[in-house]
């Protein structure tokens, strides 16, 4: 084995460009349509590789798209963590999910005093947010205890999955229910209501009364259900099904989220809480996997330790850091990377881009990325600044609209952004790593379950780009292994900054 390439150790930034995939140049590859000199230069001219972002590779289960909590909390962990859906299915097939204790005594108590179970979520196979299928688990639970009356909240996905999927999904869950012999649907509603994370609360208030209150449009079946809205499944406005009457939760009843991600189900959550409370309502809640809500909901499924990452690693070793991005993507370089710790270490400075006025990501896919960048240019010259730490939401969120033009425009605008930040680490002698936290763009239409090829703003499974630009001493280069993962990330981040990898990281530094 040759001697590894000599890598001057200094200053550095770590730039996650969401939703940065890689893939061949198709007609629906947003990235390759777009005109994007500066990150084309990139990825040809300096040490690139591409790494894995998807499946067992980052704690997924395999085959499952990536995601930007798992993203973040594995470039951050410098090892792979199995992720909140993983160990759900690991304690479905295990049986732990149906003989939970906690579960056992919900259903139990609801039997006994002859009260409902209700079911929240998210209803698709997309994986990000939910399963489907891990519904009929709970409604063979519930069915085993012989709880009467089982109401099903269904949420319509569309983003995750391809759009106008509703009903079949829908259907699905009627399927579910009768092979576990407990559920109905009650209401339908779609995801941009139900799983605002913007704290929108007008939003949120359309699914807590939907659900509390049985305030909604009646409907006599899902179809007429997710074809009152022309805006797509995302925006399923609050149906209550006219079959599943006197569904409204009621005091004493029993309420199950069955989301196991809880970044867009949390402010529901709590406002169902808060609702139920100040109505009267005392109601039992749990969660599939653990939520962070205000107020504590018991989770069925405890979250993998993740401790020991980078956050941990730089303040050991008394390095100081900025990190930066807009709303969307604020938790994610900060909560996630640190391992979903909320603590803000010593030397560490946390920036939040917020929006002006309301998003439209079609109308204005550059977002607030100019302000983006000047606050990374700004940190990057700073001398006491050792790593900043920077998303670029643009690639990723405008991604999610599934519209083509506007993403190629979010792309564009983000290779110009790129030039200016890699200008600024010039400037003030920094190294750069960039990387894709899962894939988007690079894919921007999907075949539905029926066999069309429909638009797809969701994630993928493909390989991300990683590249250095490294601190060179005018000699050599050095060369990035073929393969890679996100968890390799933190080491290599360490390396460059002139330290040892953590002990808990089993990545490796790609130099
Ligand atoms: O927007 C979200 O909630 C998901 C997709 O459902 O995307 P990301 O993992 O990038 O946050
Ligand atoms: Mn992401
Ligand atoms: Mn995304």
């Amino acid at each position: 084995m040759s001697a590894p390439e000599p890598v001057l150790a200094g200053r550095g930034v770590l730039l996650v460009l969401d939703g940065w995939g890689a893939a061949p140049a198709a007609e629906d590859n947003a990235l390759a349509l777009a005109h994007t000199p500066v990150l084309d230069d990139l990825v040809a001219r300096f040490p690139s590789t591409l790494a894995e972002a998807s499946g067992g590779a980052v704690g997924l289960l395999p085959g499952t798209v990536g995601n930007s909590e798992i993203g973040h909390m594995v470039i951050g962990a410098g090892r792979p963590l199995p992720y909140d859906s993983l160990l759900v299915q690991q304690a479905i097939d295990t049986g732990a999910l149906r003989t939970d204790p906690q579960l056992g005594a919900l259903l139990e108590k609801t039997a006994t005093a002859e009260r409902a179970l209700h079911l929240i979520g998210l209803c698709s196979d997309g994986q990000i947010h939910a399963h489907v299928e891990h519904l009929g688990e709970l409604l063979a639970a519930a069915h085993a205890h012989q709880v009467g009356r089982v109401f099903i909240h269904a949420i319509t996905d569309g983003r995750d999955v391809a759009d106008h999927t509703g009903e079949s999904y829908l259907a699905r869950v009627t399927e579910i229910a009768a092979e576990a012999g407990a559920g109905q649907i009650a209401t339908v509603i779609g995801r941009g209501y139900a799983m605002d994370k913007a704290g929108d609360l007008d939003l949120t208030e359309h699914a807590v009364t939907l659900v509390a209150d049985g305030r909604g449009t009646p409907a006599d079946s899902v179809h007429a259900a997710v074809a009152a809205t022309d805006r797509g499944d995302e925006w399923v406005p609050a149906t209550v099904l006219t079959t599943a009457e006197g569904a409204s939760v009621a005091d004493g009843d029993a309420v199950l989220f069955f989301n196991f991600r809880s970044d867009r189900i949390q402010q529901f959550a709590d406002r169902l809480g808060e609702h139920l409370a100040h109505t009267g309502r005392s109601v039992e809640m749990l969660s599939l996997a653990q939520y962070d809500t205000r107020a504590a909901i018991p989770a069925l499924v405890k979250r993998a330790d993740a401790s020991g990452g980078l956050a941990d690693e730089l303040t050991a070793a008394g390095l100081r850091s900025v990190r930066i991005a807009e709303t969307e993507k604020f938790e994610h370089v900060t909560y996630y990377v640190n391992g979903r710790d909320a603590t803000v270490r010593d030397g560490e400075e946390h920036v939040r881009i917020t929006a002006d006025g309301k998003a439209d990501y079609v109308a204005r896919p550059q977002m607030n990325l100019d302000r983006v960048t000047t606050a990374v240019v700004e940190a990057a010259h700073r001398k006491d600044v050792d790593l900043v730490v920077a998303n670029l939401a643009n690639i990723d969120v405008v991604g999610h609209t599934g519209d083509l033009a506007a993403t190629v425009l979010a792309c564009e605008a983000t290779d110009t952004a790129v030039g200016q930040i890699l200008q600024a680490a010039r400037d003030s002698h920094r190294w750069v790593l960039a990387v894709g936290d899962h894939g988007n763009a690079e894919q921007m239409t999907k075949q539905a379950p029926d066999g069309t090829v429909r638009p797809y703003g969701g994630h993928t499974t493909n390989r991300v780009p990683l590249v250095v630009v490294p601190l060179t001493n005018g000699t050599s280069e050095p060369v990035l292994p073929e393969s890679a993962t996100l968890a390799d990330v933190a080491p290599t981040l360490l390396r460059l900054l002139g330290h040892k990898p953590g002990s808990a990281m089993t990545g490796r530094p790609l130099l």
